[in-house]
């Protein structure tokens, strides 16, 4: 299979993609190992960027895979800053591990082997700075549900595949028209939500990107989760 590098423009302004990466995705993707359905360079880059700007605590992503995306929010962690990541197929768990030593990330990223959302529903609410969700798609109004809460005020909530309505055939278990109900779902929800203000970022299948807006001080309730994520 092969790798396509940033294109054009784009790589000739900001540099090719460093060889740690370039190291991650050949032993993660060749011989078909792994699904190429990782982020492309352009929602890695932003990660990264959204994370040096937060500067987050602690962030926590839904859907690993080999960890191409978890390193680029790694990244831009600051000092103390720690990343929880949670995957449910062991093999692309164990990959993801090697990954994270290969690029120095290993120290700031805990990753979390089971259903993303038995894990969310145990997190503590408001203690999250950034979540970063990319698993199976026809649950992302469940984790909008279950992730608005554990935002932190301010805190950054991040979809990828917001603009993929509907091919989603190249993942595996994929019912693409299920699929992109659920996504529409979730982005008309974060849409609408008074509580959240929400961006779509360009990369090739969309990154919606939203902030909570509401009061710090106040726990956030059934009914202000039900007015944030529309979801009911
Ligand atoms: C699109 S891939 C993640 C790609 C990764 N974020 C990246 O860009 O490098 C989606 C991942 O979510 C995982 N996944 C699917 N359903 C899950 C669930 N219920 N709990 C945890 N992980 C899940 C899949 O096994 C797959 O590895």
């Amino acid at each position: 299979m092969s790798i396509a590098p940033p294109t054009g423009y784009v790589r000739a302004v900001l540099g090719p993609r460093d060889e740690v990466l370039d190291r991650v995705l050949r032993r993660s993707l060749d011989g078909d190992r792994m699904p190429t359905i990782m982020v492309d360079d352009a929602a890695g880059r932003l990660l990264q960027l959204l994370t040096l700007i937060q500067r987050p605590r602690r962030v926590v992503e839904v859907g690993t895979l080999f960890g191409y995306s978890a390193i680029h929010i790694a990244r831009g962690l600051p000092p103390g800053g720690r990343l929880t990541t949670l995957e449910n197929d062991p093999a692309a768990a164990a990959l993801a591990r090697e990954n994270f030593e290969i690029a120095g990330v290993a120290d700031r990223v805990d990753l979390v082997v089971g259903n993303a959302a038995d894990h969310l529903a145990a997190v503590e609410p408001g203690s999250v700075g950034m979540l970063f969700i990319d698993a199976d798609k026809k649950s992302y109004p469940t984790y909008l549900k279950l992730g608005f809460p554990l935002l932190e005020p301010g805190g950054l909530l991040v979809a990828d595949d917001a603009f993929a309505q509907g091919d989603f055939g190249h993942e595996s278990g994929g019912d693409g028209e299920a699929e992109s109900a659920a996504i529409h779902t979730y982005c008309r929800a974060v849409g609408r939500s008074p509580l959240l203000f929400s961006a779509f970022a360009g990369s090739g299948t969309g990154l919606l990107i939203s902030r909570r807006l509401d009061d710090p001080a106040e726990e956030p309730t059934r009914d202000t989760i039900e007015e944030a994520t529309c979801v009911h």
